[in-house]
């Protein structure tokens, strides 16, 4: 079962003027990763796709969605997809690629269909790509690695960049993942805005009573959103993305626009933030 669903962009004039009920309609996707059910949220920035797929021991194809009104969901697009649970493994185009936990694949447009398997819980990140590149996995180890932040600041953390230009080659993704160091609770902070590119954080690893104090808008304009385990928040081009938890977590951030460079951030100093 392919269950889809569909968020408009929202012009960051009416952002400011929603409740927390509208922040949330809007701008988190809840209940992605159920058993036996693959689960996607289509939103209309940058046209990008977050979801979950859960095969439970089973079998799922993502074949097609009637959102792309392609023959094909890889037909016009790239896929990253992630493994945040256990090994599992994927079938595109012929091939088998076995994931352990925190592994990244990326299968590039023209694929076909997509066959999840096994004891994974796979985040599936999807945007549209103008050429067909070689799909591959990226390990933990192929990983860029980059520490950053300080114990001081309570923003010690580790970023691993796998679909990145320093790694391999994609259209527009680019995507990696964000761990906190023990007694460190910010995530992207300080923080920025690229009205370049449009981004997701989907945050996992976290305990069921723990959540992340999730920080959006415009950065003289902020909003929150407290988000629990395995879910996401979709972040507008025009709003900063930044979160403190309350216990240990990582956050997969997923991002699509007119560029890959990773380092095109515009940074929002603390004291500028209201
Ligand atoms: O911890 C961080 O800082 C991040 O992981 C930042 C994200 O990677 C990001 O926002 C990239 O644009
Ligand atoms: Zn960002």
């Amino acid at each position: 079962m392919i269950h889809v669903d569909t968020r408009q962009a929202v012009h960051p004039d009416h952002a400011r003027t929603m409740d927390t009920a509208a922040l949330r309609a809007h701008f988190l996707t809840q209940g992605m990763f159920r058993d036996g059910e693959i689960r996607l949220t289509y939103t209309h920035y940058d046209r990008f796709i977050v979801g979950g797929a859960v095969p439970a021991g089973g079998h799922l194809v993502l074949d097609k969605i009637a959102e792309t009104r392609t023959a094909s969901f890889l037909e016009r697009r790239e896929m990253g997809i992630v493994n945040i649970g256990d090994t599992g493994r994927v079938q595109a185009a012929g091939q088998d690629w076995d994931m352990a936990y925190g592994d990244v694949l990326y299968l590039g447009m023209g694929a076909g269909p997509v066959t999840f398997s096994g004891a994974g819980r796979f985040y599936i990140t999807s945007c549209p790509a103008h050429r067909a590149l070689p799909s591959r996995l990226v390990t933990v180890a192929d990983a860029k690695e980059m520490k950053t932040g300080a114990t001081e600041t309570s923003n010690k953390r580790t970023i691993r960049q796998f679909i990145h230009p320093l790694v391999m080659e994609s259209c527009q993704l680019v995507l990696g993942y964000t761990t906190l160091e023990d007694g460190s609770v910010w995530n992207t902070m300080p923080a920025h805005v690229h009205d370049r590119r449009m981004e997701a954080y989907l945050y996992h690893g976290m305990q069921p009573q723990s959540r992340v104090l999730h920080l959006m808008g415009e950065p003289q304009e902020t909003r929150h959103i407290f988000v629990a385990n395995e879910q996401a928040v979709l972040s507008p081009p025009w709003s900063i993305h930044s979160g403190a938890g309350i216990g240990g977590y990582t956050f997969i951030w997923a991002m699509a626009g007119d560029n890959v460079d990773y380092t095109d951030m515009d940074f929002v100093q603390p004291e500028d933030l209201r």
